[in-house]
């Protein structure tokens, strides 16, 4: 992309006015599971001076957009309607310097193009009729490389770590898909790993060369449904998929992506965690790339980690917590081995933690000692790839130097 980016100093307002420079963005997430409006607040104590993150308004809504393909109108609106906390937010005097974007994740990476474009244009309308600052490319499908970046950004930006050498790495489970990114020290990484998996990000005048990798139906929403070898048809037809995960007298069904699917236990009476990690290991193993470096490197993990974490009382909600890969095995393990079909907890809990154990353990190859630190929020911040992108489209403004 070769064009300039406008220059918005101009309309910045002189530093002499205000103390600060105050800076707003706001970026939406069209996850798959979710759409969410992050409207981030910064000042900078003067032009060329780094950027200081005073806070964010966060809310969110369900379904993903990508639920609206056959009624993009429709997924505008809950965008609508989200966009008007960010009315509410930023001052009016800030409207017209105040960058707004959206990016789609992996669930719109699963759509067909006609429908992922269907629905992005119904986006821009309802941005362009805005009174925010859209720039170029506003409203996107971010790739998953650069959804790991940007969550690597955010979580070292807010734990502290952007500017040493002690960098930590990331993990993120969506609905759809996974990320994992680190910066590499060991140069056998650097010569090992495939060049499409090392990305060099810019920001706050340093390169970063990052590994990363995405991997699409490896969330923990389409990994479900690989489990159960579900598809969308054989749902239609009203077939009841049958996974050892589940208690023997279970039947339920769950819509995902308007589509519900049903499901159910074995006849054959059969269940519990041994089963249960047989039928998941099928879709994990030998899927990832395995990196020698990370088997014992602490990692930040967040999205379906933290919220399986909490649903199993492994941490607490508020808080979060460190645990260690065993950690995750051992309350599978419990979990599985004690199901009842009246239990009050998900029917896909079991699946789920069993999941988690198996993409840490045998896809990336995490020892069980391996330390992962669960955090939903820093300072009141939720750990979210969108903050990175806030810094990314606000130094493509030039509103950062
Ligand atoms: O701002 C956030 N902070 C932390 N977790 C988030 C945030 N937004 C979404 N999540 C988590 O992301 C997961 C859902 O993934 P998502 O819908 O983004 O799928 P995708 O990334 O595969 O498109 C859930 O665990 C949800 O709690
Ligand atoms: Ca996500």
């Amino acid at each position: 992309d070769t064009d300039p980016a406008p220059d918005l100093r101009s309309v910045l307002p002189s530093e002499v006015n205000s103390k600060y420079n105050t800076i707003y963005g706001i970026v939406f997430d069209a996850g798959s599971t979710g759409t969410r409006i992050h409207i981030y607040t910064f000042h900078q104590r003067a032009a060329g001076s780094p950027l200081e993150l005073d806070g964010e308004i966060f809310e969110s809504v369900k379904p993903g957009l990508s639920a609206y393909a056959n009624q993009p109108e429709k997924g505008a609106d809950a965008v609508l309607s989200l966009l008007q906390l960010a009315q509410d937010a930023v001052p009016s005097s800030h409207w017209q310097k105040t960058p707004l974007i959206l990016k789609a994740t992996a669930g719109f990476r699963l759509l067909p193009v006609h429908q992922a474009e269907g629905l992005l244009s119904e986006v821009r309308k309802v941005f362009n009729s805005s009174p925010f600052l859209v720039p170029e490319n506003s409203v996107t499908i971010l790739d998953g490389t650069d959804e790991g970046i940007l969550a690597w950004i955010t979580v070292n930006f807010l734990t502290g770590r952007l500017h040493g050498d002690h960098s930590v790495g990331t993990l993120d489970l969506g609905g759809a898909s996974t990320q994992i990114t680190f910066l590499p020290l060991n140069k056998a990484t650097l010569d090992e790993t495939p060049q499409e998996s090392l990305a060099s990000f810019e920001l706050f005048n340093s390169t970063y060369r990052l590994y990363t990798r995405s991997y699409l139906g490896l969330g923990l929403k389409e990994a479900r449904l690989a489990v159960l070898e579900a598809s969308v048809s054989v749902a239609q037809q009203e077939q009841t998929f049958r996974s050892h995960c589940f208690p023997p007298a279970l039947n339920g069904s769950w819509v995902f992506s308007g589509v519900t699917y049903r499901y159910g236990g074995h006849s054959d009476g059969l269940t519990g965690f041994h089963l249960c990690y047989s039928e998941v290991q099928r879709i994990v193993v030998g899927k990832l790339h395995q990196v020698e470096e990370i088997r014992h490197s602490p990692f930040y993990a967040f999205s379906y980690y933290y919220d399986r974490a909490v649903d199993s009382s492994l941490i607490d909600f508020e808080n979060g917590g460190v645990l260690e890969v065993r950690d995750f095995a051992q309350k599978a393990r419990e979990v599985c081995d004690h199901m009842t079909s009246d239990s009050s907890h998900s029917h896909f809990l079991c699946m789920d933690l069993t999941y988690i154990t198996a993409l840490l353990r045998e896809g990336f190859g995490f020892e069980d000692g391996t330390i992962l630190q669960l955090t939903k929020k820093v300072r009141n911040v939720e750990m979210s790839w969108t903050l990175g992108a806030a810094f990314h489209v606000l130094q493509s403004l030039l509103l950062l130097e």
